[in-house]
């Protein structure tokens, strides 16, 4: 029988991630979502058929798994508020707010928990996300084996050994799918700029991207390689590329995942205490 999963908030990230775990198969009736507002729980049960719920400590009674998808600066007061239920059944804890570390989240549900934090992203709602997952000291192989087979419905999933490194992950992919809009932003304006209908502009970028991104992971040569090889000598590309490399781009990305970073460790340092 599949585990029940109670994601407590079921906004961007939750709905990404259990329309994904849907899309590939897992039974609607073991999920339920929760939300202060059973306005914004109607479409969802409606569209989806999970079971939806207003109380989060009602939510939490018969869990196996319990999803804590709220933004980080109300976690603290959601948590206290579950604090009985959750150390009544002591399910696996997964935890997709950025920047709020295990021990904390522990802490405000009670202690002795197995917990995993979970730093994925939106694209799970197309089967297409990235996930990186650490685990705290109490989470036994079976509850790993779990969640990987959970967060796997909706995409990669990739472990770390060290929950600092969750930073780097927030920074490459859990942000990450905001870069490449802008990216694709920037190319579709860049399109039309050069005479293409808006509508034509957005198509060519986005297949682009979705090629690239194919072609990069299915290919057994590096990015470099890639991108060496649609470089001929003399050609249009090398004039791109040299423009991007001119305007220090490398130094660009580096700055925004650097920052994107240090306001994961900033956000610890504001809401974990
Ligand atoms: N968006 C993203 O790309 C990513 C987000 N995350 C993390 O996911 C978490 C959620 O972010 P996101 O989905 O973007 O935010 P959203 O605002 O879309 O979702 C949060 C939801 O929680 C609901 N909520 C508020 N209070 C409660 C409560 N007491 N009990 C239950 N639900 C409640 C909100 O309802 P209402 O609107 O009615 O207040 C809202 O629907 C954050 O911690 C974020 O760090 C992680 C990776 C990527
Ligand atoms: O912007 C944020 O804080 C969240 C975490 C990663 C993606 N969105």
């Amino acid at each position: 029988m599949a585990s029940q999963v109670t994601f407590i908030g079921a906004g961007n990230m939750a709905s990404a991630i259990f329309g994904g775990m849907i899309e590939g198969g897992y039974p609607a009736t073991a999920i339920t979502a929760t939300s202060p507002s059973d306005e914004h729980l109607a479409p969802l049960r409606q569209r989806y058929g999970i079971r939806t719920e207003t109380d989060n400590t009602k939510a939490v009674a018969n869990a196996d798994v319990v999803v804590l998808a709220v933004k980080p600066q109300i976690m603290r007061d959601v948590c206290a508020a579950m604090r009985d239920a959750i150390q009544a059944r002591k399910p696996l804890i997964v935890s997709v707010a950025a920047g709020l570390g295990a021990d904390t989240l522990e802490t405000w549900l009670g202690g002795e928990l197995a917990v995993i934090r979970c730093m994925p992203n939106t694209p799970s709602l197309v089967g297409a996300g990235a996930s990186g997952l650490y685990a705290n000291s109490r989470v036994s192989d079976a509850q790993r084996q779990l969640a990987t087979g959970l967060l796997e419905a909706v995409g990669l999933v990739e472990w770390v050994d060290e929950e600092s490194l969750l930073e780097a992950v927030t920074a490459i992919s859990g942000s990450g799918p905001a870069y490449f809009f802008l990216f694709f932003e920037a190319l579709e304006a860049a399109g039309v700029r050069l005479g293409l209908p808006a509508a034509s502009a957005r198509r060519l970028a986005l297949q682009t991207a979705y090629g690239a991104a194919r072609m990069a992971q299915q290919s057994d040569k590096d990015p470099a390689t890639l991108k060496q090889n649609v470089m001929s000598p003399g050609g249009t590309t090398e004039r791109a590329i040299h423009s991007f490399e001119a305007a220090e781009l490398r130094r660009i990305v580096e700055e925004a995942t650097e920052a994107c970073a240090a306001r994961a460790r900033e956000m610890a340092r504001e809401l974990g205490q």
